[in-house]
């Protein structure tokens, strides 16, 4: 389990994490999302111990990284930093990390054949495609099968046989008892693959629990209805400040709840034949949640370019 209690940290004058608090339990998915900027990145290296907190705590499983006997038999961290020697094979790479952490030259062959990388562990690192790369660094932070797996975007550049890969190995890790936090632009990937989420925004959190709470609760789904005179329905809803739209099959009602749009169809005599309500996608809770805390608006970015 990863634990980060009051977690703060300033470059200059930019407080680049401003006092997070979160956990990502044990046997189970956790996604780390937020806007470019937002300090996932930052919060990350300052769990791995690779930068310093000028406030709060980061622990895993009860300690400080930095307290653990073996670090590397705790957690595997895939962080955007890459600090693979370019001259060395993936397997000399793998080799040289096993016999400074004291772990078995078996266990190279097993997480090279683990990360699909059996063709290219003879091949010096610094030809590998971006895919190649990011599946060594999978492998890198397996090495030591721990207990906590930390991903900074780890589909990244991986093509679809990969990106379903990451997603059967973090849930793989997860049944197994184990933590998996990552981190991921991909929305509809976080999805698939993570069971809870962390939201950050500007430094600070601004949700956090199951996908299926925080879908929940974002700005209303829309509720699929057909009626003996979906016509009818539609005038119904629009009179009670809802937007109610035809498609071939149904319609799709906006701003009020399905108890309501039960009544008023009931209520005027209309045959109910279906009411679903359609909970928001990972995304679209997304949106509109960090809508005010995006850093670098498109706009912005033109701007600068000028
Ligand atoms: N070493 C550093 N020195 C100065 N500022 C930094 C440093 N590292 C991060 N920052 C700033 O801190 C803020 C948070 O950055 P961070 O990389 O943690 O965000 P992120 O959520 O990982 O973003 P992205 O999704 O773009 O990777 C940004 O404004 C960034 O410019």
């Amino acid at each position: 389990m990863i634990e980060v209690a009051g977690l703060t940290k300033t470059y200059g004058s930019k407080r680049a994490v401003d006092d997070i608090s979160f956990t990502a339990p044990a046997g189970s998915v956790t996604g780390f999302l937020g806007p470019n900027g937002a300090g996932k990145s930052t919060t990350m290296r300052m769990i791995m111990g690779l930068d310093r907190p000028d406030a709060g705590t980061a622990t895993i499983d009860g300690k400080p990284l930095t307290a653990h006997v073996a670090p590397m038999r705790t957690v595997g961290a895939l962080l955007e930093a890459k600090s693979v020697t370019p001259g060395r094979t993936a397997r000399n790479h793998l080799r040289i990390l096993a016999a400074t952490h004291g772990i078995s030259p078996k266990r190279v062959d097993e997480v090279i054949q683990m990360t699909g990388l059996d063709t290219v562990a003879k091949k010096r690192v610094k030809g590998f495609s971006l895919g190649m790369g990011q599946r060594l660094g999978i492998a890198t932070a397996m090495l030591g099968d721990p207990s906590t797996l930390i991903m900074d975007e780890p589909v990244n550049g991986l093509d679809p046989d990969g990106v379903l890969w990451v997603r059967n190995l973090a849930r793989h890790f997860a049944s197994e008892g184990r933590t998996v936090l990552l981190s991921s632009h991909l929305m509809s990937e976080v999805q698939l693959t993570a069971d809870r989420v962390v939201v950050i925004g500007r430094g600070k959190i601004l949700a956090q629990g199951t996908i299926a709470d925080f879908t929940a609760q974002a700005a209303s789904g829309s509720v699929t209805v057909n009626t003996s005179d979906d016509a009818h329905l539609a005038r119904l809803v629009a009179a009670e400040g809802g937007q109610a739209t035809s498609t071939s099959e149904a319609l799709v009602v906006d701003g009020l709840e399905p108890a309501r749009i039960a009544q008023l169809a009931v209520g005027a005599g209309l045959d109910l034949h279906e009411l679903v309500k359609t909970n928001a996608t990972l995304e679209e809770a997304y949106l509109s949640l960090t809508a005010d805390a995006v850093e670098y608006h498109a706009a912005e970015k033109e701007g600068a370019l000028q």
